[in-house]
């Protein structure tokens, strides 16, 4: 059963995220990143390596795509905030 980040997982799980352009959500537990590409093509062939991921994991992110950008917010909507599925997710995006 996920559950939600502990404080100290905070500390481990998170600062490295926070260190790559994630940033917590004001008033939400959860962690923001705008992704920025090329132009569309690129964008949108991310989110779909990205959405493969999503898929398989079953952790699914709330992403606004305008043009070349992506705006990608992260929480566990099953706990109610930020779960280690978050951080893993987030790590992927980051490496695609
Ligand atoms: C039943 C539940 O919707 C699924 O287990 C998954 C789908 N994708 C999900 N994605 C996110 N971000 N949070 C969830 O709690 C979640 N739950």
């Amino acid at each position: 059963m996920t559950e939600k980040l502990s404080d100290t997982a905070r500390k481990t799980v998170l600062a490295p995220l926070l260190d790559n352009g994630w940033s917590m959500v004001e008033g939400r537990d959860a962690i923001v990143k705008t992704f920025t590409f090329e132009d569309f093509t690129q964008a949108f062939a991310w989110m779909t390596r990205a959405a493969l991921w999503a898929e398989k994991w079953d952790h699914h992110p709330e992403w606004f795509n305008v043009y070349k950008t992506v705006k990608v917010t992260l929480s566990t909507h099953d706990v109610g905030g930020l779960s280690t599925l978050d951080a893993k997710l987030a790590r992927k995006m980051d490496s695609l």
